[in-house]
């Protein structure tokens, strides 16, 4: 690396760590959260969830083989999650600024300079990792000997406003009409939700979809604390009034959770990797999932027409809960998974079956 400027990551218990500088040269605030994930940079960052969260990848060796080449499909990016990085930085062991994949464009250090987002390397994440296990996710910031800033609790902001769509935009053509609140959607639930015969409605996440004529309603997954979506949670609510199939993926639990009337906490350090075990319960069905989320639904709360649906095999938190009667359900982990084991995809289908079955009763 020719930039090989040092640089550090300095943490709200005032610990200190000095590292070489890659991407941006640059300071920058959030919260400190580690992934456990080997592979999956690209998506990783591009996810919308990770916005203004300060990333530390445990895998030793990260950048090797490089940033994808984007291209636009259906109107969205075929390799990414998002357009944007979201993360807030980046540290890491060790970087490697030589990659080599059929399909790389450029190195990650490239990419993340282009988006303005600043890396460490050469840092001991193995302590690192150790201390926010044992003390939780802390606010942290990169700063360079040029560069400072205060540091900032991205939990305060409405991050979700930040990511969310515009406008109401329109995808694909099929027989199930399809609402997606879109609170910061990955792009493979949009992926996945198009495979399978359907007309999407993408809505930002304020945006009263009631008003809208559709089968079926999607949850995104979506970054910072749940309880800032007020609005999402409202028109949620007149939603669960009815009894039209709802189906959430990460935030988008946390909502539903919150719109029933249970509640959410922030868990320690959060499931950030790709081999979280979960247990569907009244089985002994068990499911490698990805998992990228700091808060969760409190089970003890749930109201009574509600039940548990998965518990994690790690810790038992809530993986998922379900109406009891009604065609509403919702999973903590990411079943489009990416990156990650798509043991769950066939939740999609889980869905649709469900679309299905309410329009044949109509
Ligand atoms: N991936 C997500 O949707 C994350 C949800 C929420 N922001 C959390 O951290 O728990």
């Amino acid at each position: 690396m020719e930039n090989t400027k040092l640089v550090k990551l300095v943490l709200a218990d005032g610990t200190e760590i000095e590292g070489k500088s890659f991407g941006a040269y640059t300071a920058s605030a959030g919260e400190v959260v580690f992934s456990t994930a080997m592979t999956g940079y690209p998506e990783n960052l591009t996810d919308p969830s990770f916005r203004g969260q300060i990333l530390v990848l445990t895998y030793p060796m990260v950048g090797n083989y490089g940033v994808p080449m984007e291209q636009i499909e259906q109107d969205i990016s075929s390799a990414l999650e998002s357009s944007q990085v979201h993360i807030s930085g980046l540290v890491v062991s060790y970087y490697s600024e030589e990659y080599n994949h059929w399909n790389a464009s450029q190195s990650l250090s490239e990419w993340l300079a282009a988006h303005d987002i600043p890396g460490i390397y050469d840092v001991d994440t193995r302590f690192l990792t150790k201390k926010l296990r044992e003390e939780g996710a802390m606010l942290g910031k990169i700063v360079t000997p040029d560069h400072d800033i205060p540091l900032h609790d991205p939990n305060e902001d409405n991050l979700v406003a930040q990511v969310s769509v515009d406008g109401v935009k329109h995808y694909g053509s099929g027989k199930h009409k399809i609402v997606l609140v879109d609170c910061g959607v990955k792009n493979n639930i949009i992926r996945c939700l198009l495979e399978r015969d359907v007309e999407l409605t993408r809505v930002p996440w304020d945006y009263d979809f009631n008003q809208l004529d559709y089968d079926g309603l999607f949850l995104s997954n979506g970054p910072g604390d749940p309880t800032t979506c007020e609005k999402t949670i409202g028109h949620l609510r007149t939603a669960l009034a009815g009894d039209k199939p709802i189906f959430g993926i990460c935030l988008g639990i946390q909502l539903m959770g919150l719109a029933c009337g249970g509640s959410t906490y922030k868990l320690k350090y959060g499931h950030r990797s790709h081999n979280q075990p979960v247990r569907q319960l009244g089985t002994n069905k068990c499911y490698v999932t990805s998992q990228n989320h700091g808060f969760a639904v409190d089970m003890k709360n749930l109201p009574a027409e509600w039940e548990g649906l998965f518990e994690n095999l790690n810790d038992g938190t809530c993986e998922g809960i379900r109406h009891k009667t009604k065609p509403f359900f919702a999973v903590q982990f990411h079943p489009e998974a990416a990156g990650g084991p798509v043991d769950t995809e066939y939740l999609f289908d889980d869905f649709l079956a469900s679309v299905e079955t309410y329009k044949s009763t109509k």
